[in-house]
């Protein structure tokens, strides 16, 4: 791609997708600058390490910008697009990574009708295997949106969705990751309490982990009938099994993602009903 993006935001999700972005060289990184509001420091890492530009000067970097992807908190956002848009051409792609904040929210700042386009992704965008989901404003095209479609798969799959299920998407892939990794944390505690190495039974865990995706991917059967081609009857498995639903495990992880994805419809509520 021959386009100019800038960040406005320098944390982690944006250095997630300048990583994903920059090692697939599917854009230059001298056409990739970040700029935040007021970590230096944070900027010099990012220019060191991933060799793209960063910049305290929003208007200098939004001059020559094609993309600008919005990556700051969702409560940050009308201040940043305040900073920044008496700066905005039409022609430039807006690009939200926020959670929550609806694309009529940021097209209402806009004192021109840019392109808006909401992308949820996740830290695995570090890698190239984010599973981002895509959700057009109402002023975006579908060219514009095959634009972003197709800088998003530098960073891993891309689903696009209507904007009114972003929610459950978020607490599903968004926020999914961070979920996974807290079950694989009581994994290790319990591998420290057995007194195993760490260094043995972290690859055992991450095989584990692979293979149960890989069979989700490719096997006919349900994640159900996976799991009871596992457990055996007065067995291994079902001793585990019945910890968990004693203590209600799927009730649990069905509220945990019910709770991301009201937080989700509340980061939106708390700023656009203000
Ligand atoms: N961390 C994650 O896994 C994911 C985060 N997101 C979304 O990405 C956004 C950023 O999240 P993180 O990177 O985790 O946050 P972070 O706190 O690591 O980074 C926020 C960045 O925004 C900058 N900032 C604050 N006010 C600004 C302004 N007025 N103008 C320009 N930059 C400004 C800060 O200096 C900082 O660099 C959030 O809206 C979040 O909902 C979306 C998907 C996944
Ligand atoms: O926790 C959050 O609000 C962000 C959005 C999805 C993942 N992290």
């Amino acid at each position: 791609m021959d386009q100019t993006i800038t960040f406005l935001g320098a944390g982690s999700m944006a250095e997630a997708i300048i990583a994903g972005l920059t090692s697939k060289q599917i854009v230059a990184a001298n056409q990739v600058i970040a700029t935040n509001q007021s970590n230096l420091d944070r900027l010099h890492t990012l220019e060191n390490h991933y060799y793209i530009r960063t910049t305290q000067n929003k208007e200098e970097a939004l001059r020559e910008s094609d993309i600008v992807i919005l990556a700051m908190k969702p409560k940050d956002v009308t201040v940043a697009l305040d900073d920044v848009k008496g700066e905005l051409r039409e022609d430039q792609i807006i690009i939200s990574i926020l959670a929550g904040i609806s694309t009529t929210y940021i097209e209402r700042q806009l004192p021109k009708q840019n392109p808006v386009i909401r992308v949820m992704p996740n830290t695995s965008a570090t890698i190239g295997q984010s599973a981002t989901t895509i959700a057009a404003g109402t002023s975006a095209s579908s060219g514009q949106l095959a634009v972003v479609e197709s800088l998003m798969q530098a960073i891993g799959t891309t689903t696009v969705i209507n904007e009114a299920d972003m929610d459950a998407y978020t607490a599903i892939a968004g926020s999914g990751p961070a979920f996974y990794y807290y079950m694989v944390e009581a994994i290790e505690q319990f591998v420290e309490d057995k007194g195993l190495s760490i260094e043995q039974a972290k690859p055992l865990m991450i095989q584990t982990l692979q293979g149960v995706a890989e069979m989700l991917k490719t096997s006919e059967d349900s994640p159900k009938i996976l799991r009871e081609k596992i457990t055996s009857p007065g067995g291994t498995t079902e001793a585990g099994l019945n910890t968990l639903s004693s203590h209600d495990f799927q009730k649990i992880v069905k509220e945990c993602m019910q709770q991301a994805a009201e937080r989700s419809a509340e980061l939106r509520k708390m700023l656009e009903e203000q």
